[in-house]
């Protein structure tokens, strides 16, 4: 298709291309100096079993499943929430870095897609883990905030799903995340476009997300209740610790 003058290319359509990081070179370097000699055999497993699906590109990256499992053992989490879980690769890295009694509860409208990672997630010994509600994800977040008991019971949220409910789903987490524990937004550079000052220039297929992360990243900055750090790996990752 023809570009027009200053048209902005997002990074996550580039072909390979999976970072924003603006050398590849770089990237691979990451991948294979720190990330892939220590990623678990099972989550290399789950990562080919998804590397034929169409929908390839929404797999989380590995250096970034590699960083969550820092911080979710830095945070001693133990019951955890997942929005957004495709084919399960940011859960599997959540399930083997929390202990062998902690729960997530994974949430996604599709199972199908689970269903393809679920082989690598058995074969790692973590099913018990895992609650997966098949569900938009609101509905379990209201449903769960039903229960008083539920209120400051979560230690870690990872959201990964649509961008434009972002804002909902911290309004929600901040009930159900304990004070010090973390909650984490994937995207939130949305390939870049957050910092293309003329929408024009953006695929009308992004606009929509675009404007959302634009106001999520304004809002998560304005938010004292936490602390941040945004952080650009991946498609970028907010990455907020519950003050009070
Ligand atoms: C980017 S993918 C998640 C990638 C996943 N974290 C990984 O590591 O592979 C986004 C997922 O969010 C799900 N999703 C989109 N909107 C949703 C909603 N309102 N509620 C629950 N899941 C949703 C989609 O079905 C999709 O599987
Ligand atoms: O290309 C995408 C698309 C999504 C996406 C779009 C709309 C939804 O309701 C949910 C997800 O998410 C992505 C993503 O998280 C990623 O890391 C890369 C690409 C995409």
């Amino acid at each position: 298709m023809e570009k027009s003058p200053g048209e902005f290319t997002p990074k996550k359509q580039t072909e390979g291309s999976k970072s924003l990081l603006q050398s590849e070179d770089l990237f691979e370097y990451i991948l294979e100096t720190s990330v892939y000699p220590r990623e678990p055999e099972p989550l290399k497993e789950l990562r080919e079993a998804t590397a034929n699906h169409p929908m390839k590109m929404m797999c989380t990256t590995p250096d970034e499943g590699q960083l969550m499992a820092l911080l979710l053992n830095l945070a001693n989490a133990k019951k955890t929430i997942e929005i957004g879980v495709f084919t399960g690769y940011s859960l599997l890295w959540t399930a083997l870095s929390i202990p062998d009694d902690g729960k997530i509860i994974a949430i996604d409208m599709n199972r199908e897609s689970y269903e393809i990672g679920l082989p690598s997630i058995r074969k790692a010994g973590v099913e018990h883990k895992i609650d997966f509600i098949e569900s938009p994800a609101l509905e379990v977040l209201d449903k769960l905030l039903e229960d008083a008991k539920n209120e400051g019971a979560f230690d870690f949220a990872f959201v990964d799903a649509d961008k434009v409910n972002y804002w909902n789903y911290h309004e929600r987490l901040m009930k159900l995340i304990r004070v010090g524990g973390l909650l984490c937004y994937d995207n939130t550079l949305w390939g870049g476009s957050v910092a293309v000052p003329d929408e024009s220039l953006v695929p009308v297929s992004m606009r929509a997300s675009r404007r959302a992360t634009m106001e999520l990243n304004k809002s998560l900055a304005a938010d004292q209740r936490v602390q941040l750090s945004q952080v650009a790996v991946g498609d970028g990752l907010t990455i907020c610790r519950r003050l009070y």
